[in-house]
């Protein structure tokens, strides 16, 4: 069944996915703060800033309206970086309000709140509260917006803990190249979905420096240990670490050039700034907030996390990356399973 859809955000992801939506035959309204892109995309049909050479559906149209966005609208997909996830779940609260409207909300932000170390669908909880809408859903999983605006095969987890409303959201993004699966371990998905970002650094960070294959799988597979130690310690199912929202994630953003994460890790493996790194990306690296994030809640919550650390102390405190992987590698010797 055809829904009316208001995407907030307008960067690469948000963009791309309200455009599947438009494809997939729903009545999408994107949302942006930026006029100058709201008109190209209502015009041209090009999002240049982010999707460079992607030419959107003409059935999609955008605005800068929140309201006009939202209103009448039964689905709210929430593509916002983690910054500035509570600006706009607070305008989208104020909105809802007046209209008298409960939209299922659906949000595909990957990262942990600075200070808090909230997660997004707690973020959106606390200032989307229930009596303005239905349930939250987390879409994540391995899903470059490169790759989808391409039509190229794509797999995502749809998590909630209300599985109908997870199902719903696997209807209204699956078609033929994007398969849309369903769990009910938001915990598991949203830890899986933020942390993968800080080990796609460091995996750019070693690539950039010299290093080759054994040397990222040995990152990855050690980066989704301490992933899941952390994500277990809240509550989440180790099983879903395995799955899409986690090694499937972890995997793309650790391997490939579309990561903005794994990008900037490179250059930084290449000798750059970290603030020119973040400066020339225009858009958002997420795990060099994560990182932050991360690692004072694994101090509070006593969870090793030796990689996360080490990127922490080459990111906040300016360490040299090799000395951090020297240190890294002459921890003393332990089991692989602690
Ligand atoms: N790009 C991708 O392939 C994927 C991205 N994600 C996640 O989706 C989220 C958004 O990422 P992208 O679209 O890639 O980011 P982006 O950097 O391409 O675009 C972010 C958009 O959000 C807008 N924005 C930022 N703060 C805002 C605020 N306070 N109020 C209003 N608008 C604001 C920006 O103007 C921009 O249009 C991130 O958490 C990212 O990790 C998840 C899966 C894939
Ligand atoms: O989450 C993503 C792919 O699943 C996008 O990763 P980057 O933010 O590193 O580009």
């Amino acid at each position: 069944m055809a829904e009316k859809i208001a995407v907030l955000g307008a960067g690469s992801w948000g963009s791309v996915l309200a455009n599947m939506l438009t494809e997939n035959g729903h009545d999408v309204t994107l949302w942006s703060r930026n006029e100058e892109q709201v008109k190209q995309l209502n015009t041209e049909h090009t999002n240049p800033r982010y999707m460079k050479d992607f030419v959107y559906s003409t059935k999609l149209t955008a605005t800068t309206d929140m309201k006009e966005a939202v209103k009448d609208s039964s689905v709210v997909l929430i593509v916002i970086p983690t910054k500035g996830l509570r600006e706009v779940a607070k305008q989208l609260n104020a909105i809802l309000t007046e209209l008298h409207q409960k939209p299922l909300i659906i949000h595909a932000t990957k990262g942990l709140e600075q200070n808090t170390y909230k997660r997004p669908s707690e973020m959106l909880s606390e200032d989307i509260p229930s009596e303005n809408r239905q349930a939250i859903v987390v879409l994540s999983g391995p899903s470059h917006a490169e790759d989808v605006a391409i039509k190229d095969m794509t797999a995502v987890t749809a998590a909630c803990e209300d599985l109908a409303s997870a199902k719903k959201a696997q209807k209204l993004f699956s078609n033929s190249y994007f398969r849309v699966y369903t769990n009910d371990d938001v915990i598991g998905a949203e830890f899986g979905a933020a942390l993968k970002n800080i080990i796609a650094i460091g995996a750019g960070a070693i690539q950039g420096l010299g290093y080759h294959d054994n040397a990222r799988a040995a990152l990855i597979t050690r980066g989704l240990a301490e992933i899941r130690r952390l994500g277990v310690a809240f509550g989440a199912n180790p099983m879903t670490f395995i799955g899409l929202s986690g090694v499937g994630d972890l995997v793309v953003t650790a391997t490939s050039k579309n990561s903005r994460n794994w990008r900037a890790g490179y250059q930084l493996g290449q000798g750059k700034k970290l603030q020119d790194v973040i400066d020339n990306m225009g858009m958002v690296i997420e795990g060099v907030y994560t990182t932050k994030a991360a690692y004072e809640l694994s101090r509070k919550r006593q969870v090793q996390m030796p990689i996360t650390e080490a990127l922490y102390r080459v990111l906040y405190e300016g360490e040299d990356i090799k000395t951090a992987i020297s240190q890294l590698m002459d921890r003393d010797l332990t089991s692989e399973n602690e």
